[in-house]
């Protein structure tokens, strides 16, 4: 984010406050836009970002069957509604195809890619999926995504610790036995 938009954060910040009925003169509140704007340039840094680009392919001698999985990536989100953040985790498995395969750590960095913006749970989910689909064309993706949505919690129909959950599941993650072998790693069986 640019010093001109940070500057367009910090104006519209005070004049939420104003409009609100606080003082934004007052003392406690005089550093609070600039903060506000630091924070909004920290919590939506993706929308800087056109593509997810950051990551590398690998071969590997990876037999089809086996299920690469990373679960319980942690993430904060914004949801878009009301700019109030939700926030869980997210479990990516894939099962490579070619032997392609992508360095670990690349999958928590798209978790982070792909909330740090204003959206919505289900496109957290489905995001995770295509990004996935288009770096390494795997032959099965499952997303499962769940979350505490702060707009349903403090605010709202106030439904404190409800939990929402989303999944996708695609190619060989479609079959049965793939899905069955899927839930048995994530009971750590
Ligand atoms: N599908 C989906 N809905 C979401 C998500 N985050 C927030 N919402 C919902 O967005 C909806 C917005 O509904 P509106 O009726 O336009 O807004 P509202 O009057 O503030 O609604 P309430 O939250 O019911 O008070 C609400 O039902 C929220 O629960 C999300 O990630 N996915
Ligand atoms: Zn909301």
């Amino acid at each position: 984010m640019n010093e001109t938009n940070q500057q367009a954060i910090e104006q519209a910040v005070k004049q939420i406050l104003t409009a609100v009925g606080e003082d934004p003169n007052r003392p406690g509140l005089l550093e609070t836009p600039a903060r506000v704007a630091r924070m909004y340039a920290e919590v939506f840094s993706s929308l800087s970002e056109q593509k997810f680009t950051d990551y590398k392919i690998f071969d590997s001698d990876h037999d089809e069957d086996e299920i690469v999985l990373v679960k319980d990536i942690p993430f904060y989100s914004m949801c878009e509604h009301h700019l109030l953040p939700f926030f869980g985790t997210a479990t990516v498995a894939y099962i490579p195809k070619d032997g392609k395969i992508i360095g670990l750590s690349k999958i928590p960095r798209l978790v982070d890619f792909v909330t740090k913006k204003p959206t919505l749970q289900e496109n957290v989910t489905a995001d995770i999926a295509t990004n996935l689909a288009d770096i390494l064309h795997p032959a099965g993706i499952a997303v499962m995504v769940k979350a505490r949505h702060m707009c349903m919690e403090m605010r709202g129909v106030k439904k404190a610790n409800s939990q929402t959950r989303t999944s996708f599941y695609s190619g060989r993650f479609k079959e049965p036995q793939t899905r069955q072998d899927l839930m048995l790693q994530l009971q750590d069986i």
